[in-house]
This record gives C-alpha cells, structure tokens and sequence, in this order.
C-alpha cells in the first residue's frame, strides 16, 4: 500500500534544509511510510487538513510528539489542552478559548502597540543588530509575559522551558539531549510561575484561575492551563517574527510592497507563517483501525503531519516556493486546523502585525549584514541569528 521511504525527519539534514523532502514525501503519495521511526508521514495539503479534522480518528491523548503515553512516559505531565481529547479537552479549551479571544486582545492591544514602537524606536537609533536576539525575542518576551502577568525577573527561562518542549515532540537525539541540559534548572521556575500567588490580578494567567473560582475548570488544572499558556505562547511567536524578518531581508522587493502598504502587515506576517513554518510538525495516535487516503492504519500507529510540506504543496498553492506578501493564504496549515488549531493565534497575529507596521513606518529597508545561523529543533524552524542594518526614512 503506502510507499516506503529511508527518510529521517529528525536528522540535522532534513531539520536544517527540509523542503526537498517534503517534495519527495508528497510526490510519492497521500501517505508514505517512514522506515527510520516506523510511522505514517502526510504532506500534502488535503491530507494533513483532513488528519487533524479527524480528532475521533487521529487522538492526541497519547502524545502529539513521537511519543506515546499509552505506553511510554511523558516528559512533563500531560497538558490538559494540546494531549488531551474531548471531553477533558473541551473544558480546557473552552476557558483558554475566552482568556486569548479576539476581544481579549483589544484589552491589551495599545500595550503590545507601545511596546513595539518603542522597540523599533531603539533599533532604528542603534542601526545595526540581531534580528533574532534583539527583535524576535526581545518583543515576545516583553509583551506576553507582561499579559500573563509574569513577574519581570528570569524570562529567558520562558526561551529555555520552550526549546525543551518542542524538543520533546521529537526523538531522544542530540538535538533533545543537548536541550534537556539546559533545561533542568527551569523545570522548577517554570512551575513556580505558574502559582497563582506569582501571577499580576486580572492578567491571562489570573484570568485562568477565575474560571477555577467560578467551577469551570479544578484549579490544579488552572496551573498547567498557565503552564499551556507559558510553553506555547513564546517560542512559536519568536520564531514567527524572526522567519518573517528573515522572509523580508532576503527579499528586499517584498518589503518595498509593505513599506508602500503598511495595511499588508497582518497578511505578510501570515505569508511568512506559510512559506517558513514556525511549527514544521507534530503527530496524533490512531485510535483504532482505520483506512485513510487509500491506507489501512492500526491502533496506536504514530502519524507525523508536516504542516510546513502542506503550506508549500503545489496542490494547495500557485507558485508555492515564492514569498509573495500579496497572497492571501487562507487555509494554511501554520496554525493547525480543527478542534485543537491554535488557540492562541488572534495574540501571534497581532503581535506580528504591530511589529511590522511599526517597523514600515520608519524603516525604509532591511539589510541583511551577513548569512544567519539556524537553532536545529525537533518541531520548530528557528533561527539563532540574523544580523541586519534597519535603514530609516
Ligand atoms: C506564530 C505563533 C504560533 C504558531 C505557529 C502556533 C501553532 C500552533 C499549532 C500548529 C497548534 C496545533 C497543535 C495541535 O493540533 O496539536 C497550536 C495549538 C496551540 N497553541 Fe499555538 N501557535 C502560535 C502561537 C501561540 C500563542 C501565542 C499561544 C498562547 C498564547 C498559543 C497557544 C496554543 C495552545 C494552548 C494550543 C493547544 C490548542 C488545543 O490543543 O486545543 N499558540 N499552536
Ligand atoms: C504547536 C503546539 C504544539 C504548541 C503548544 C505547545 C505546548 C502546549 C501546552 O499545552 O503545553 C500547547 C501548544
């Protein structure tokens, strides 16, 4: 049935160049099968939509890494929103639905507006820098930690907690093992900051634990909500504005189209979301024998979804391979779709459109000062440097 492949996701090959093998993948089939970790990979478009629609089908209880719970031991006790099904997941969802909604964030859209501002206020005088350490991560680490109500000291913890998590989707290689190091002394801190006590009144994270005051959720189960909000809400935003800056100083023509349209911020953030995929994968746990797209798959088989082979799938796209910010891409997969898409994405756009529209204001164009250097992860397409130069109006 599915075409076999030798193809290592997990290799520093694929992790650091990986669209020839999404080609491969989704030129071989619907489905393919991946010797090197014995599981399912879907890569086109269709199929990767139509896998995470089917949550009664594709479970994410056992794990969304390679990992399975029903038979291995998670690395953290299991989130009670991103590995769990319904109904367990529906009342999770349902609070940190209301906490990151769309009205939510005009509660805190002139702080995010100010603090970005005044960000590339201090990057147009200090004329050259790092991209990713000065501007991917200086923003998201200001403005989501301040709307969860995080005490200011140790955020960069939030960037360690976050390398691991990712990592952990992935295999036990050196890639994770390089990870878990580093990330034994914020294992700690990070539950910490999740007490209520920790948390500012009226923040995201108090926020969680007035649903738990008012019987919605247990309020043990409000600390890991916060301890969803800290794993998610940072390492995937950092790398969402550092592969768009990125995007936009290799191709200086497309950041003249925003400069003459500043109205393109929200659109050129989403197209970078789909050319270069923060989140490159993640995997759901058949949950019983099933055939899907030609295939019959067993119970506990492990399924890799490559949301970054989607976003490029010559099936889904005109000209997929080219960073075009005039594209409207509907349907893409950066976000995830179905029940468990993300549910933080109205606080990354906005955070990707205040950036870039104050950047247009008063930066005339990006200069790229030399070639960047990659953060291989297990899940995420992230950069560790970008040395740019902002050249005012
Ligand atoms: C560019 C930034 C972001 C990207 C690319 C991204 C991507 C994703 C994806 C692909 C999923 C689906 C996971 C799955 O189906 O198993 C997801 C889920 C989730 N995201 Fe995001 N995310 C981003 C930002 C955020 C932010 C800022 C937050 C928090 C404020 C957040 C919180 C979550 C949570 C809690 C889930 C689990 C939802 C569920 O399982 O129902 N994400 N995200
Ligand atoms: C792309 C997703 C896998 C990001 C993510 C990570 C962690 C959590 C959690 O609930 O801890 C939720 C979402």
């Amino acid at each position: 049935d599915a075409p076999r492949l030798d193809i290592d996701p997990f290799s520093d090959d694929f992790l650091n160049m990986p669209y020839p093998y999404h080609e491969r993948m989704r030129e071989a089939g619907p489905v393919v099968w991946l010797e090197p970790y014995q599981l399912w990979g879907v890569a086109r478009h269709e199929e990767v939509r139509a896998g995470l629609n089917d949550w009664e089908n594709f479970i994410s209880s056992a794990g969304v890494g390679l990992a399975n719970f029903r038979t291995e031991k998670p690395f953290r006790p299991p989130s009670l929103i991103l590995e769990a099904d319904p109904p367990q997941h529906t009342r999770s969802r349902t609070v940190l639905a209301r906490v990151l909604s769309p009205k939510m964030m005009q509660k805190v859209r002139a702080d995010f507006e100010k603090q970005a501002n005044e960000l590339i206020d201090r990057l147009v005088e200090q004329g050259e820098f790092d991209a990713i350490k000065d501007l991917a991560k200086a923003y998201p680490l200001k403005v989501f930690p301040d709307a969860v109500g995080l005490a200011a000291e140790g955020r960069d913890n939030l960037l360690l907690y976050g390398d691991m998590v990712f990592n952990a989707f992935g295999p036990r290689n050196h890639v994770f093992l390089d990870a878990v190091g580093r990330y034994e002394p914020v294992r700690e801190w990070i539950m910490n900051q999740c007490q209520r006590s920790e948390l500012s009144p009226d923040g995201f994270g108090d926020l969680i634990y007035q649903a738990a005051d008012a019987g919605e959720i247990k309020h043990e189960e409000a600390t890991l909500l916060v301890r969803s909000l800290l794993s998610a809400g940072v390492d995937t935003t950092v790398n969402g504005i550092g592969n768009a800056m990125y995007c936009l100083a290799q191709f200086p023509e497309q950041y003249d189209k925003l400069v003459a349209n500043p109205t393109l911020a929200r659109q050129t953030f989403e197209e970078a979301l789909r050319f270069e995929s923060p989140v490159q994968t993640f995997f759901r746990t058949v949950n019983r024998p099933i055939e899907f797209a030609g295939t019959p798959m067993l119970a506990n088989d492990k399924v890799i979804f490559f949301l970054a082979a989607a976003n490029r799938d010559g099936r889904q796209w005109k000209n997929p391979d080219v960073f075009d910010i005039e594209r409207k891409p509907v349907g893409h997969m950066a976000f995830g779709s179905g029940i468990h898409g993300c549910v933080g994405q109205a606080v990354a756009r906005m955070e990707g459109e205040l950036i870039f529209t104050a950047m247009t204001k008063r930066v005339k164009r990006i200069e790229m000062l030399g070639e960047p250097t990659r953060r291989l992860n297990n899940t995420l397409r992230a950069l560790e440097s970008l040395p740019v130069r902002f050249v005012p109006h």
